[in-house]
């Protein structure tokens, strides 16, 4: 985002009163206050306060059991506990997209995407999404017929074609290879360009993150402790030194002193692009 200053522009405090350079350029899409989720005596999140723009494109990091799929879902107004417990502002068209693609295996790849849509146009709608993401053609295959990669390229048909205002995806590319996962990556960035939804973006893989979001949030301790805005013109090049810088200062956020791609020991070593 061309307002964007880079660097780490928050702790704490400064990300918590959402008065950072990267929330006040646009009206919000998604804000909460002070959002509370405990599981048992444990407290997932601790007051959180997350102002998102309309349009803007922000990657979630955080170590394992940090809490972002759990943010995540109470975004989604998946989890009615977290509701009561502070304020919670999120636009009427959510789409919502996982490390599974969640296709239903009884309905053809295009009754996947359009499934709930009403109106006489929803059919062409399909169509049309399945073009976009690279599935012309495939709108009568069963869901077991695609490959993984296409199979997520669907998700995004079904999760786009609903027009969100809102994007929530829980590392979409997770289950994916490497070289699929790249490309997708350029997909995602594509059609995020042309729809211009607020993305939420959850991911493990800090390189993702830099190379795709304008924003990146660490969620550490039940709340957001970085909020660094990402001003790189696209596309990005992994091998950028202002990428490089982007993705130490993370990792060392993250609390890990090797350079290396990913945080999550158990992740696959993603190759620079
Ligand atoms: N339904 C639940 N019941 C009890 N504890 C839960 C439940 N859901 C999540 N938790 C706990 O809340 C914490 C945060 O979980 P969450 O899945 O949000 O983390 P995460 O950051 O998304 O982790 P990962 O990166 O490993 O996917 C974890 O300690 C988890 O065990």
């Amino acid at each position: 985002m061309a307002t964007h200053t880079g660097g780490l522009t928050g702790t704490h405090e400064e990300a918590a009163t959402g008065t950072g350079p990267a929330t006040a350029v646009r009206p919000a899409a998604v804000r909460t206050r002070k959002l509370v989720r405990r599981f048992g005596d444990r407290n997932v999140l601790k007051e959180l306060d997350l102002t998102l723009a309309q349009g803007e494109f922000t990657a979630l990091l955080g170590r394992s059991g940090s809490g972002k799929s759990t943010l995540l879902r109470a975004v989604a107004r998946l989890d009615h506990t977290v509701e009561g417990s502070g304020e919670l502002t999120v636009p009427d068209r959510v789409s919502l997209s996982f490390q599974d693609s969640r296709l239903l295996p009884w309905l053809r790849v295009l009754d996947n995407v359009v499934l709930g849509l009403r109106g006489p146009q929803a059919h062409e709608r399909g169509l049309t999404a399945l073009a976009e993401v690279g599935l012309e053609g495939r709108d009568r295959s069963w869901p077991h017929e695609l490959s993984g990669g296409e199979q997520q390229r669907a998700a995004l048909a079904r999760a786009l074609v609903r027009e969100p205002e809102l994007l929530l995806a829980d590392e979409p590319f997770g289950a994916l290879d490497a070289l699929t996962r790249i490309r997708m990556h350029g997909l995602l960035r594509e059609l995020y360009e042309r729809h211009r939804p607020a993305v939420l973006l959850v991911t493990h893989d800090v390189d993702e993150a830099v190379e795709l979001a304008d924003r990146v949030l660490v969620l550490e301790d039940g709340l957001i402790s970085v909020d660094l805005a990402v001003d790189l013109p696209g596309p990005r090049s992994r091998r950028d030194p202002r990428f490089q810088e982007y993705r130490d200062t993370l990792l060392n956020a993250l609390g890990v002193t090797q350079p290396h791609t990913t945080y999550e020991e158990k992740e696959t070593h993603v190759p620079h692009a």
